[in-house]
């Protein structure tokens, strides 16, 4: 699996700090300012194809609660867009908030949604193993979709039936046959895309990002499931909802913000 081996668990929910990060110069999240980004005519469609038998597991790492997916081949592939290589999927997860106001990790023209989906793929062309790709420029590339509260979302009830069998920090359960492609808007053409970094230890600044510009919507029942979540193992005294982890946002250091539409 993609990530069990990071050691991701251990970061403390309410961490923001000030790690000390080598170079820091293209951290995530970020603030997106539609009038600042500069539509790029070369950027392709994006290419996703994903196959549901891959999928394995879901489970609570402590920060969130990851979809995993076998990525052992290249069955469930994410190419085109900005990308030159062909990635791999490796699971998926969410941030958001403890209430609709906020919850999102990136935001557009300063608007936070109460939350965001990360579909997490690696470089399956440069590396071998997702752990490797981690640490190099170029080895991640994650779909970002904004969550808004509307109407139940009919895919995402498999998921949101699953969480509470995956309530406290390192509990797992198999989770099979589920597509993260019923997760993604209609349209996936529209994104915005820029070169950053994982938004959870280790930060390491190896992800393109693709912001989907098109967000989609799912009903705060369904969201409230999420907020029904625990940072803690079941062992400890004291336990605490997993809501508001989500990273602060980073500041842009000249970087650009390309659109894939004008
Ligand atoms: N939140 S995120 O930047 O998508 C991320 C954090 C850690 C690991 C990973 F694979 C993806
Ligand atoms: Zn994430």
């Amino acid at each position: 699996a993609c990530s069990s081996k990071l050691a991701l668990s251990q970061v403390h929910p309410m961490w923001q700090g000030p790690l000390a990060i080598p170079g820091g110069d293209r951290q995530s999240p970020i603030d997106i300012a539609e009038r600042r980004s500069v539509f790029d005519p070369q950027l392709r469609p994006l290419k996703v194809q994903y196959d549901p038998r891959t999928c394995q597991q879901i489970w609570n790492n402590g920060y969130s609660f990851l979809v995993e997916y076998d990525d052992t081949t290249d069955k469930s592939t994410l190419k085109g867009g900005p990308l030159e290589d062909q990635f791999r999927l490796c699971q998926f997860h969410f941030h958001w908030g403890e209430n609709n106001a906020w919850g999102s990790e990136h935001s557009i023209d300063r608007r936070l949604y109460p939350a965001e989906l990360h579909i997490v793929h690696w470089n399956s062309d440069k590396y071998s193993l997702f752990e490797e790709a981690v640490m190099e420029d170029n080895g991640l590339a994650v779909i970002g979709v904004f969550l808004k509260i509307g109407k139940r979302h009919e895919g995402l009830q498999k998921l949101v039936d699953a969480l509470p069998a995956v309530r406290h920090k390192d509990s797992l359960v198999e989770f099979t046959k589920f597509d993260p492609a019923c997760l993604l808007p209609e349209n996936i053409d529209d994104y915005w895309t820029y070169a950053g970094s994982l938004t959870t230890p280790p930060l390491t600044e190896a992800v393109t990002w693709l912001v989907m510009k098109q967000h989609i919507e799912v009903s705060h029942d369904q969201l409230a499931v999420f907020r029904s979540l625990l940072f803690t193992s079941a062992e400890e005294q004291v336990q605490r909802s997993m809501v508001n982890n989500f990273r602060v946002q980073q500041a842009l250091k000249g970087r650009t913000v390309r659109s894939s539409f004008s």
